[in-house]
């Protein structure tokens, strides 16, 4: 089963996660590819897709926005789950948190099955005049690589299921009905 993961992401932190849930989803023997979005060719070719973003103001980055606007049609015929990466603390790791009411439209505009909110980073050396005033305070990386590979997890179980009642729904229709 050939897995898309594809991210928009300004500063880099939501870049990694989407290679580590590839990683951690070919560990789950999936045949998983983290692509930046114009990397990404035909849709059409991976059997399920995941979309993560950056969150800025509460947005996800415009290149994951952009990623589901124009691959809606394609999105919506396969399984889909989504990934915020953001909170500048622990919260990510302590409690579930919900997508932003932005994320959330976008997961309805393409039916997607669930969503994670997964912490944010913040280097020292970020670039840009909003970042750089928020360093001081918010400075810090609360990714958690175990929340992450949980996840992954989860994700790669619902898909096996899914295969498996496919294959069961497939076998069945074959038999010819007497
Ligand atoms: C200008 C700015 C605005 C941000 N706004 C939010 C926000 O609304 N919600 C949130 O959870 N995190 C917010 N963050 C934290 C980022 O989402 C976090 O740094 C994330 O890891 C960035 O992803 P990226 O490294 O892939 O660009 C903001 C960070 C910056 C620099």
């Amino acid at each position: 089963m050939r897995i898309l993961i594809t991210y928009g992401s300004k500063l880099g932190g939501t870049r990694e996660i989407a290679g580590q849930l590839a990683s951690d989803l070919r560990d789950e023997g999936l045949d998983a590819q983290a692509l930046a979005p114009e990397d990404v060719g035909d849709v059409r070719a991976y059997d399920a897709v995941i979309v993560g973003g950056g969150l800025y103001a509460n947005r996800w980055h415009r290149h994951a926005r952009r990623f589901v606007h124009r691959h809606a049609q394609e999105l919506r015929e396969r399984p889909v789950w989504f990934f915020s990466s953001g909170p500048l603390d622990d919260s990510a790791s302590r409690e579930r948190i919900p997508p932003t009411a932005q994320v959330r439209a976008l997961m309805e505009q393409v039916g997607a099955r669930g969503h994670e909110t997964f912490g944010g980073r913040l280097a020292r050396d970020a670039r840009g005049f909003i970042a750089r005033s928020m360093v001081r305070e918010h400075a810090g990386d609360w990714r958690d690589s175990g929340q992450i590979a949980r996840w992954a997890r989860g994700v790669a179980a619902e898909l096996r299921e899914a295969a498996s009642a496919r294959a069961g729904f497939e076998s069945a229709s074959q038999e010819s009905p007497r």
